[in-house]
């Protein structure tokens, strides 16, 4: 299905159902007293995360949703039945905003995490509520109060552990078919990829990550040239970039100019981004001789002064890259465990607050 990643939407709660004016009438009974009964509470409109769902197409044809009424209440002390709410399934990684106040309302992370984005009307008063000593026949009620209207922008940002971003043609989705079940388009031609997938890169008994790969970056797309910038929000909320780099460029383009073309991009569009952890992988070694590929691993270190992790491989030889996604799992978990330690090391100081 066509990837979309942004949405307006309407979203309108049902009203709660009014009370209801009602007198007992029985044979042989005058004066019945009052029967009538609560309305029924609105229904809400809740968004729901589904990880089956990796787009928000469904959202751009139909622009409202809306929950049912809460039904009247009647004679006979009836209550009126509860409006029913109405799910709305969204991928996980959607962000809901409000329209008018730009407020995040809610960040789906988790599979069936729910979030309500309009409360549904509350019911109103029967007449039978409103019987007292001094009135024995009131002939009051109250009215369901309104469901709540809302005017939404969904934003997608894929949620994965690790991101592709390179240069067109450097074999981005290559390795991601190589690595996960997903089935990327590849050719060789650039932007062969048109929009983001993720694949999931299993690593041994009960390990894995996620891997999300991206169109090709060119020079110039922070600024909107290529595809590049519109995409980029899809790896922000990665943990890890592999930055993928073609040892035989067909443009002749030097290894260490691919590599500052991407860098700087990455730099531009977004410096939290740039000082994401980046490892280089230097992808299909095969098309090069040992040799060389050693040496030119040698001046990225040298000429980038290039301090972090640096891998050759050939995307086309999964052997080839156990190595990477062995460091990568090992990376992920090390990385997961800390930050749980620090989360849990800030809990016991806000409880040595709360002490003195
Ligand atoms: N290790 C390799 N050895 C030889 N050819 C490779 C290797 N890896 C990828 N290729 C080839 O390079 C070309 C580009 O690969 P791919 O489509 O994966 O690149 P990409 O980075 O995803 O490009 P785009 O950004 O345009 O989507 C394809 O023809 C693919 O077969
Ligand atoms: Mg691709």
């Amino acid at each position: 299905m066509k990837f979309v990643d942004e949405a307006n939407l309407r979203v309108e709660a049902g009203d709660g159902g009014h009370g209801c004016v009602s007198f007992r009438r029985e044979k042989y009974v005058p004066f019945g007293g009052p029967d009538g009964g609560d309305g029924g509470d609105g229904g809400s409109v809740y968004l729901v995360a589904d990880h089956n769902l990796n787009t928000l197409y469904d959202y751009r044809v139909n622009r409202v949703y809306k929950a049912q009424r809460g039904g009247n209440g009647a004679g006979k002390d009836r209550t009126g039945a509860k409006g029913e709410s109405r799910y709305l399934r969204v991928p996980i990684g959607t962000l809901c905003f409000s329209r008018e106040t730009d407020e995040l309302i809610g960040d789906l992370t988790e599979n069936e995490q729910t979030v309500r984005v309009a409360q549904g009307g509350y019911h109103g008063m029967g007449n039978a509520r409103f019987k007292s000593s001094t009135n024995r026949a009131p002939r009051k009620t109250t009215d369901g109060t309104p469901g709540e209207i809302r005017e939404l922008r969904l934003e997608l940002k894929l949620l994965a552990d690790v991101g592709l971003v390179g240069l067109p043609n450097a074999g981005k989705s290559t390795l991601l078919a190589a690595v996960s079940g997903a089935r990327p388009r590849i050719a060789d031609y650039p932007f062969t990829t048109l929009t983001p997938q993720v694949g999931v890169v299993g690593v041994g008994p009960l390990r894995s990550f996620t891997l999300v790969d991206l169109p090709g970056l060119i020079e110039g797309a922070a600024e909107g040239i290529g595809l590049g910038h519109r995409f980029l929000r899809h790896i922000q909320r990665t943990r890890l970039l592999f930055h993928i780099v073609d040892l035989l460029d067909a443009e002749g383009r030097d290894v260490i100019e691919q590599i500052q073309t991407i860098e700087a991009e990455l730099e531009q569009f977004s410096p939290e981004l740039a000082s994401r952890p980046r490892w280089i992988v230097l992808n299909k070694t095969e098309l090069v001789d040992a040799e060389e590929t050693a040496e030119l691993c040698e001046r990225v270190r040298t000429t980038l002064d290039w301090q972090g992790a640096l891998y050759a491989v050939s995307a086309i030889r999964p052997d080839s890259l156990n190595r990477l996604l062995g460091d990568a799992m090992d990376y992920l978990e090390s990385e997961a465990a800390e930050r749980r330690a620090a989360s849990d090391a800030e809990d016991m100081d806000s409880d040595d607050d709360h002490e003195s």
